[in-house]
């Protein structure tokens, strides 16, 4: 005889149910009249996955939801003239967000903090070269970086004859680095994208430096590199004209073949001249892949390859780090030699405001295990051209999570700014660098214009846009630390901005000009309820830029995110 049998309640989601005995689809899920014990149990252990099943999907769905509702975009645009600041700004970004990308990519600097050195070393050797060494259209202004002034013009006069630094001497002492700037410089610009080949590849065959030089000039970088979606290259003021033809793409080993000790340029071969200032721009390979041709697997010794070997690039002769440490005590000398800061500040050359701050550390940067710090990432000069995309997604612990955060670094000197446009279109935000150091200071790219002039014109024409009215908008007063420095150092504002007749102490003067800019905001702006935010920031200053800079990512992302329905 069949077993009795209770009819149990069928659990439909995860919410039990009673069906009425009317109900057809209810009639049809009622367990059969004739189910056993065991059939019975074993249908309640069935029900009972399939809710737990039914939840989870429901929990997933529910968590889904949430994710696509967070993956969101927020997308920042740096502007700001030439060296305001707006790729170390990204850097700092970079090492908030990814620090272990961050780090991985620091030997990838290696070269270029070199290559920043040794330009350093050069510019010195010019500013202390007799007269007669000085090509005629070269002595007005140096062309890159514009921090380094030469605007007095004068050349030193005889009645300083006593005390001249031994300039031939240290030219002769010193002519490897300029032999091994070349080979930074073509070792950085060869790259073996063919695409790029047109606009970056140095020409062959060089016999002197003279500065008629057929480098690929910035123009055509631009055009090539402007284009949203694609990645730009990254250009190198380059000093001198053509280098060594670059032998590197053969190997996966950038220094590898011919550029090592046996150049062949002696260190004392006439046609090492440091006089050799050009104008011209040299891109490198770069785009946000550059760093990959320099990453720490590419650089070991060819040895270690056969070997397998734990090895590093000290163990290769031919690396760049021999030359430079062999120079390291006439560099030191050279620097800590007073005639030849006197002749600095003569010529009001201030290398600190460039990559000059390399040169206090001669001994650690030229070392042969010399790796670079955060620091010396973030100091390192590469001038930007076209756009540099970056994108983070925020973690875990931030409010902000899932959602990300796109920024564009653009090239900031005048030949750059047209590729800007395209992307005022789709911004969401604005962070506008305006180095207030540089009052002082003429532009590179046209010496008749003043740095902070410039920056008022470009501040005016972003903040009075149209097409940006309802963009967030930040504002950096960068170079903060340098400002302080020069002031207390007795530059005095009113000189370059007559109509300034306040103190020039460092706390009066960024008021001042925390006020000025704001103004003109205040005055031009076609939306006047726009909130600006504005800060004194010195951006190589890690621990303060990185509290700035989450305030300002936050602020940015509540103002476009909170009228969204999906935050
Ligand atoms: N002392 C000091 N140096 C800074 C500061 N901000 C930037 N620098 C240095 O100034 C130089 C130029 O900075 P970049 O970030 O390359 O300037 P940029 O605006 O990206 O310049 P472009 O790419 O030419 O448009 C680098 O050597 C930086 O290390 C600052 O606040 N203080
Ligand atoms: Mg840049």
């Amino acid at each position: 005889m069949a077993p009795a049998h209770k009819p149990q309640p069928v659990y439909r989601a995860h919410h039990p149910l009673p069906f009425s005995d009317a109900d057809p689809l209810a009639a049809a899920l009622q367990p059969p009249p004739n189910e056993t014990p065991e059939q019975r149990e074993q249908r309640l252990k069935a029900e009972e996955d399939a809710r737990k099943r039914s939840e989870n999907i429901d929990r997933m769905l529910r968590h889904d939801d949430k994710r696509n509702r967070r993956r969101k975009q927020v997308k920042v645009l740096l502007l700001g003239q030439s060296e305001s600041g707006k790729s170390t700004t990204l850097k700092q970004f970079q090492l908030l967000h990814t620090p272990a990308a961050f780090h991985k990519e620091r030997i990838a600097w290696r070269f270029v903090i070199y290559l920043n050195l040794v330009r350093s070393i050069r510019r010195i050797l010019e500013a202390i070269a007799p007269e007669d060494t000085l090509p005629e259209e070269e002595e007005v202004v140096d062309s890159e970086p514009a921090s380094i002034i030469i605007s007095g013009g004068d050349r030193p006069s005889s009645s300083l004859a006593g005390s001249q630094p031994n300039y031939e001497s240290y030219r002769r002492r010193l002519a490897p680095l300029m032999d091994l700037e070349q080979r930074l410089i073509a070792v950085l610009s060869d790259p073996e994208e063919e695409g790029e080949k047109e606009a970056t590849h140095l020409p062959d065959g060089f016999g002197s430096y003279s500065s008629g030089s057929s480098l690929a000039s910035p123009s055509t970088s631009t055009a090539t590199s402007s284009t949203p979606g694609r990645p730009p290259p990254i250009t190198i003021p380059s000093s001198s004209a053509p280098g060594a033809s670059s032998s590197s793409s053969s190997s996966s080993h950038p220094w590898a073949h011919g550029t090592g000790p046996t150049s062949p340029r002696s260190p004392t071969s006439p046609a090492v001249s440091i006089v050799s200032s050009t104008t011209h721009e040299l891109a490198i390979r770069t785009g946000s892949d550059w760093k990959k041709h320099f990453a720490l697997g590419k650089i070991r010794s060819p040895k270690s390859a056969h070997s397998g070997e734990l090895e590093g690039w000290w163990e290769d002769p031919n690396d760049p780090v021999h030359t430079l440490n062999r120079c390291a005590p006439v560099m030191t000398e050279l620097w800590r030699d007073p005639k030849v800061h006197q002749r600095l500040a003569e010529r009001r050359i201030r290398l600190e405001e460039s990559s000059g701050f390399y040169l206090d550390e001669i001994d650690r940067i030229t070392a042969k295990m010399y790796f670079p710090t955060d620091d010396d990432v973030l100091k390192a000069r590469l001038k930007t051209t076209g756009v540099v995309e970056h994108k983070f997604t925020l973690s875990k612990n931030s409010e902000f999570r899932g959602v990300e955060w796109v920024i564009y670094d653009v090239g900031g000197a005048r030949n750059q700014r047209q590729a800007w446009a395209p992307y005022f279109d789709d911004v969401n935000a604005i962070i506008f660098l305006a180095p207030i150091s540089a009052f002082d200071q003429q532009l590179a790219e046209d010496p008749r214009v003043n740095r902070l002039e410039d920056s008022f014109q470009l501040w005016k024409s972003v903040i009075e846009s149209r097409l940006l009215a309802h963009v967030n908008i930040v504002l950096f007063l960068n170079k903060c630390d340098l400002l302080k420095k020069k002031l207390e150092s007795g530059v005095r504002l009113r000189h370059y901005m007559p109509s300034y007749n306040r103190p020039n102490d460092y706390e009066t003067v960024s008021q001042y000009f925390r006020n000025r800019f704001g103004a003109m905001h205040q005055s031009v702006t076609p939306n006047k309820t726009r909130e600006l935010f504005i800060h004194l920031t010195s951006v190589t200053d890690t621990r303060k830029t990185h509290m700035i800079i989450t305030n300002v990512r936050d602020i940015i992302l509540t103002a476009n995110l909170k009228s969204s329905s999906l935050m």
